[in-house]
């Protein structure tokens, strides 16, 4: 029997896992949770590539094995804590919904409360596994620097005293810590959280954010220093088409993610 999920979310990661996930025996998709508002667009998509799931505008209490997230911050109050808190397993790509204060213990007290777990996707970003690790060992410094297209900024608070289309070079529009990007930037930092809770958490990591116009792709870059040596990383990563905010390597998460909880081998 396969694993009935409920997908919270159907924009641009929600439809590209679709289409992946068309290829898993393991996965059906039972339903996909949208606001009404999302309705008809959803439910042409779920003709197309989950003709067996219902559009709904709430996890079903009944025949759902596993919830994943890919709608945005407001869904992990209003749909994950409600499944968490019912026992059912949650996997959440809206990371940066854990920086407003206190919501992270919310999360954990949902899962104990429903004896289930919830998963923070990597997404974006890579060596979520080595910091993770790390931190372990003690970490001194992590830093994150965060470079999109200057339209993949639009809509944000980088606009304000800017005009972001006429950017002759690269521009810091934030310098923080990973709480106050992932806050001030709800579509474009959840990865400054990821990388903050695999490290030395919300407060103690520190956050650049650059809109450059002469790069084409989302690049990530994290510093780690700490008791087990230290670590660059950087990430190229290409943007989806429906979603220049949103890098593809966060479907490819995604779907890792839910067939890591099927497969009889995970890696
Ligand atoms: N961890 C990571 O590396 C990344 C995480 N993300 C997160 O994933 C989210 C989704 O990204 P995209 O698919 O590119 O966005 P999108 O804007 O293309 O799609 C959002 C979808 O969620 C639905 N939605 C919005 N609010 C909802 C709610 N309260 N309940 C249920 N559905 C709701 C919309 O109707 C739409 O179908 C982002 O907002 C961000 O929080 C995005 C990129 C990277
Ligand atoms: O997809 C990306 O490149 C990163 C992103 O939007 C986020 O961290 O929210």
């Amino acid at each position: 029997m396969s694993v009935r999920i409920a997908l919270i979310g159907c924009g641009a990661i929600g439809t590209a896992a679709l289409e992946l996930l068309r290829e898993d025996a393991g996965i059906s998709v039972a339903a996909i949770v949208v606001p009404a508002d999302a309705f008809a667009a959803t439910k042409d998509v779920a003709a197309r590539l989950a003709p067996g799931a219902q559009v709904v505008s709430a996890v079903p209490a009944q025949g759902i094995d596993l919830v994943v997230e890919a709608a945005g911050h407001a869904a992990i109050e209003a749909h994950v804590l409600p499944a968490l808190q019912r026992g059912t397993p949650c996997v959440v790509a809206s990371v940066g919904a854990l920086s407003a204060q206190g919501f992270a213990e919310k999360l954990e007290a949902a899962a104990v409360a429903g004896k289930t777990q919830v998963q923070l996707i990597a997404g974006a970003i890579g060596a979520i596994d080595a910091l993770a690790a790390a931190r372990i060992g003690g970490l001194e410094t992590v830093r994150y620097t965060g470079r999109k297209p200057p339209h993949a900024w639009k809509g944000t608070p980088a606009e304000q005293g800017r005009d972001l289309g006429a950017l002759a070079g690269p521009t810091v529009i934030f310098e923080g810590s990973a709480r106050e990007a992932a806050t001030l930037y709800p579509k474009n930092a959840n990865v400054a959280a990821t990388v903050s809770l695999a490290g030395l958490g919300l407060d103690r990591t520190s956050v650049r954010l650059i809109a450059d116009p002469a790069v084409t792709e989302n690049v990530h870059t994290v510093e780690a220093e700490g008791a087990f040596g230290n670590f660059e990383l950087t990430m190229r990563n290409k943007p989806l088409a429906a979603n220049p905010k949103t890098s593809a390597l966060t479907v490819y998460s995604a779907v890792r993610a839910l067939r890591n909880r099927v497969a009889p081998l995970s890696i």
